[in-house]
Parts: C-alpha cells; sequence; structure tokens
C-alpha cells in the first residue's frame, strides 16, 4: 500500500468488508472528524458515505446487495464515470460507465485544515488509461474534501494528444421516498427521456417520479433534492458540468437488472453532475478539465 502519512480523521482500512470470490482485499480510506464521517473506496475512487456530524441519516445510498468484486461497480455512493457514460456516445462502449469504477485507484496525498476539513487526492493508473483509446497518456485524478460539506473534483490533463470524452459523478441519495420526492433546478432544461427514447423533450417545474425514470439534461444548473419524509433537502452545486442525468430503476427493474434488494429502489434516486453525449468534452495536449462538485444539506 501507499506510503502516505493520513492526518488525524483518516484510517487506511486494508481490511475493508468484501464479497470478491477471488479473495481481492478492498482498501477504504475511513474518515471520522468532528464535522462528519465518511468512507471512500480505493476501488473506484469511490466515495461510499459521507453523514455531516448531526445529521440523522446518511445522504448517500447503497445497496445492502452491492458487489465489492474486483470486476465490479459499488452499486451505490458516487460511483465515476469515465471516459465514457453508460454505453457512450456510440452506444456500445463497455464496460458501461467506462474504465475508472472497476479500477483501483492510488492515494497520492491527504491533508487536513484547522477547521477540521480532510482531504485526499486519488490517481487513476496509467496501465487502465492506457487500455482507451480515449485519454491514453492523460493525469486523472480526484480531489475528494469532506466537512459539512462534500466537495469532489474530477481534474482531467489531456497527455501529448488533444482527446475527448464523457464524464460523471453518478451520485447515488438516500431519500425517505423517492414517490414523495422531487428534483428542483431543471426547470425548462431539455432532456433525452432514455425510457422512451424521445430526445428534446421540456422539463416543466421540479422533476418528480411515478416510473420508471432515466434522463439526461442538458443544464449547467445546480440542483437539490426536496425530500419530505427526511424533512431534508440536498444541495448539489456543480460547475465544469453541462449535463444532469436524473436515474431511478423502479421497482421491476431494480432486482432482475441492477441487483438491488427488493424494495431498495424507493430509497434511492440518482442525481448525476455529467458531461454526458453532446456534451461529452474536447481537450488540446496539455489542457486541463475539472468537474466538480459541492454536496450538503439544507
Ligand atoms: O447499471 P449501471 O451500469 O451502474 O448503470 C446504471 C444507470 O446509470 C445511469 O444513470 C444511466 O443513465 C442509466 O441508463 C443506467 O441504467
Amino acid at each position: 500500500m501507499q506510503d502516505i502519512t493520513l492526518p488525524e480523521g483518516l484510517r487506511l482500512n486494508e481490511e475493508s468488508p468484501t464479497n470478491d470470490q477471488s479473495g481481492a482485499g478492498f482498501a477504504t480510506i475511513d474518515v471520522s472528524t468532528r464535522l462528519c464521517t465518511g468512507r471512500i473506496h480505493l476501488h473506484g475512487a469511490q466515495v461510499t458515505a459521507w453523514q455531516p456530524r448531526g445529521a440523522s441519516e446518511p445522504v448517500f445510498w447503497q445497496s445492502a446487495q452491492a458487489k465489492l468484486a474486483s470486476d465490479k461497480a459499488i452499486r451505490g455512493g458516487v460511483p465515476i464515470s469515465f471516459p465514457w457514460f453508460a454505453d457512450g456516445r456510440s452506444h456500445n462502449q463497455k464496460p458501461a460507465h467506462g474504465l475508472a469504477r472497476l479500477a483501483d485507484w492510488k492515494l497520492v496525498d491527504a491533508s487536513s485544515t484547522p477547521g477540521g476539513e480532510v482531504t485526499v487526492r486519488l490517481r487513476l493508473d496509467d496501465e487502465t488509461l492506457a487500455k482507451s483509446k480515449f485519454a491514453p497518456d492523460a493525469e486523472v485524478t480526484l480531489v475528494v474534501t469532506m466537512g459539512v460539506a462534500v466537495q469532489m473534483s474530477l481534474v482531467v490533463r489531456a497527455g501529448s494528444a488533444a482527446c475527448h470524452f464523457e464524464d460523471a459523478m453518478h451520485n447515488y441519495f438516500h431519500v425517505g421516498d423517492v414517490t414523495r420526492a422531487s428534483v428542483k433546478g431543471l426547470d425548462a432544461a431539455r432532456y433525452l427521456d432514455k425510457v422512451s427514447g424521445r430526445d428534446g423533450q421540456l422539463q416543466e417545474g421540479p422533476v418528480t417520479f411515478s416510473g420508471e425514470t432515466d434522463r439526461v439534461y442538458q443544464s449547467v444548473a445546480s440542483t437539490s433534492i426536496v425530500d419530505p419524509v427526511l424533512n431534508r433537502t440536498i444541495r448539489i452545486e456543480k460547475s465544469g458540468s453541462e449535463s444532469t442525468v436524473v436515474w431511478n430503476p423502479w421497482s421491476k427493474r431494480s432486482e432482475k437488472d441492477f441487483g438491488m434488494a427488493p424494495g431498495e429502489w424507493q430509497q434511492m434516486v440518482c442525481v448525476e453532475t455529467a458531461n454526458a453525449l453532446a456534451d461529452e468534452v474536447y481537450l488540446e495536449a496539455g489542457e486541463k478539465h475539472v468537474l466538480s462538485q459541492v454536496i450538503s444539506l439544507g
């Protein structure tokens, strides 16, 4: 494991639970400070938990049946989609959502502030990137800061050649009951409805949920999830993102297609900070792109 000194409040847990049949371990960085608790899996650089002190419920959702295996993405928290989103612009890319969420990222730096925030920086390995024709010699890092809010920045610096890619922070949020929750901030935005296949749909008012929902909005706006059951609002402020994806698989598909436990779909909603489809990112050699979000409770 990497030789990085961790500040108080961060602990490298190399024995984190795994259900990988190959026996591969699942290292996590566990966070416990006066401001929050949290967890980051090195597999996928995936934030799987963050909860400010005083909050009675987790902010992120994770399936009780989430597979912790080296060839699987963890169903919950914040998977990173890169260098393509879902099956990509060409609709035939595999694995779904790119290589980043299946790779073991390296911890390169960790620090804390006198105010109690902790930051870790993780880097995607060159071997994984070399497998991608999209950005083969790019440098890709994820910076996560946890405190009263959680901030994430995915930084992509192009290498010696121009490159293009899609990216996303595929946030799974915990809600009391998705049928009563709503997402504000997307009013008047155009979207692709992936369930019906219809593009150019117009959002009117907040997004509400009454069936399978899978939409790619063209929107730079920040959003918030209003949850009357848990009596809270989750705010998602974003930058460097031209798309917002909203997803819930609903009852019928949740178990068979997405491996969720019975009824779990009702306590989750994905509101994803992304650059997908027509919003893919183009970089000239050496140029940098930063996809960022700050998540907080209101
Ligand atoms: O099952 P996964 O590969 O994790 O993808 C889960 C979901 O991710 C996104 O929200 C996409 O828009 C959906 O079409 C997809 O079903």
